[in-house]
């Protein structure tokens, strides 16, 4: 049991899906095109809805947040101040020294793209919109296929210090946010999760625009032993399970004990799970592994890199320290993956299917823009110029050359 085990489940994956790029590329192009004519052809095609004007004036979004029960108010308010506070914290600060300085500015105008073909995100508005917010960016604008006159998804939109609101989604809001149109400004970066044709689109507007990363289907890897709560585990596994048919669970253990405990109450509590028919569905991609050897565990959390990884074990603490490669470690009984999806305080937006080898989740510094200051005094100048000069002569470029031998005759 190692790693090379899992290359086949990575390598036999469709990644390239040729006819929906190629649905994707026209949509773009017509978007380019066509601006919001476009957006209103696609918005009829595929949301069904016929619309003159897609902003949504604030007086929506905050009618939706006063009709919610104080409960609810209450929820996104908190959830909203434990993201800012934990941004705030993990926030880049600019470096300054004599001769150099590193220095961040947050980005001018940033989309958001929020979910919303078949369920609503109010916490997808707060884990992104809030990081970008902490940033000190002054334009955040949300796209979103949520066509209701009041829903929890604007009431969220209303307290996350988004500026504007647009009811269009799809690769067509990705493609308006990237070039712009008569109604929408183009942003300078895209970010938030979708379904397979915003995360196509997204992949085929970076370099005109800056993205966050390629979010995938859901998944987790769990590492239990007996000391584990199996029937919150199931739970979990379940939690995993509902977002979507193509979510998946990998779940290890050092015995096939521990594994069958699981398994029986995963039997046990299944048929009485709402979207039961979802998470049965995926199930059939969870993989569940016997490992005994620590070494080849940590192999297999850092090749995976997965999305969450869970440790509900003796040894947890001991465990994450030598975990690499994740979009987010959650240790222990009482931090569930679920209370990252809403309060813990790190972004939810996380990456998946491996691309954690090479990116991060969603967080403030995504939203900052930074260079470098260089200030030399003649000291300094005079102690390096020489090497330069050397290179400069080596690469023929003469002119380089006598900019830096100028100042060392003076
Ligand atoms: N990783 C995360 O943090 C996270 C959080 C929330 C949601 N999600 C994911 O976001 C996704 C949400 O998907 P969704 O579909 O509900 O909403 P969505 O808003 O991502 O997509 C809906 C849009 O898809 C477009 N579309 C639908 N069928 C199309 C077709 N045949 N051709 C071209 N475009 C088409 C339509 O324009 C529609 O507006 C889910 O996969 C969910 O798991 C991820
Ligand atoms: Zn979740």
């Amino acid at each position: 049991m190692n790693a090379e085990t899992f290359k086949q489940i990575f390598t036999s994956e469709d990644s390239t899906d040729k006819e929906n790029i190629d649905n994707v590329l026209s949509i773009i192009e017509d978007v380019k095109q066509n601006k919001d004519e476009a957006l209103k052809k696609y918005t009829a095609q595929f949301d069904g809805r016929e619309l003159d004007n897609f902003k949504v004036p604030v007086e929506k979004l905050k009618n939706s947040f006063d009709n919610l029960s104080e409960e609810e108010k209450n929820a996104l308010v908190l959830i909203k101040k434990r993201i800012a506070d934990y941004q705030q914290s993990i926030k880049y600060k600019d470096f300054e020294d004599r001769e150099f300085s590193y220095v961040y500015h947050p980005l001018e105008r940033i989309g958001i793209y929020i979910p919303g073909g078949t369920a609503l995100y109010p916490s997808s508005v707060l884990m992104s919109a809030v990081p970008a917010a902490v940033a000190g960016v002054e334009n955040i604008v949300a796209v979103t296929p949520t066509f209701d006159d009041e829903n929890i998804t604007f009431a969220a939109l209303y307290i996350a210090d988004v500026t504007e609101v647009y009811t269009v989604g799809g690769a067509q809001a990705v493609a308006a946010l990237a070039y712009g149109t008569e109604t929408i400004a183009k942003v300078d970066k895209i970010v938030g999760p979708g379904n397979r044709y915003v995360a196509l689109a997204k992949k085929q507007v970076f370099g005109d625009v800056g993205i966050d990363m390629i979010a995938g289907p859901s998944e987790i890897l769990l590492y239990v032993d007996n000391s584990a709560d199996y029937t919150a585990v199931a739970y979990d596994i379940f939690a995993q399970a509902e977002h979507d048919v193509n979510a998946r669970t990998f779940l290890m253990a050092e015995s096939q004990d521990v594994i069958d405990g699981i398994q029986l109450e995963v039997d046990r509590l299944i048929d009485s799970q709402r979207r039961a028919d979802v998470i049965q569905k995926s199930l059939e991609n969870n993989h569940y592994q016997i490992i005994d050897n620590r070494k080849e565990l940590i192999d297999v959390i850092n090749f995976i890199a997965p999305e969450h990884v869970s440790i509900q074990h003796r040894d947890e603490q001991e465990i994450s320290r030598d975990i690499r490669y994740a979009g987010a470690v959650f240790i222990g009984k009482y931090s569930p993956e679920a209370i990252g999806d809403y309060a813990a305080g790190p972004s939810h937006v996380l990456p998946t299917n491996q691309t954690g080898r090479f990116s991060h989740g969603l967080n403030v510094n995504d939203f900052l823009t930074s260079h470098a200051v260089i200030n030399l005094k003649e000291g300094t100048y005079s102690n390096i110029a020489g090497a330069a000069k050397t290179i400069a002569k080596k690469e023929g470029l003469d002119a380089h050359y006598e900019s830096l031998n100028i100042r060392m005759e003076q």
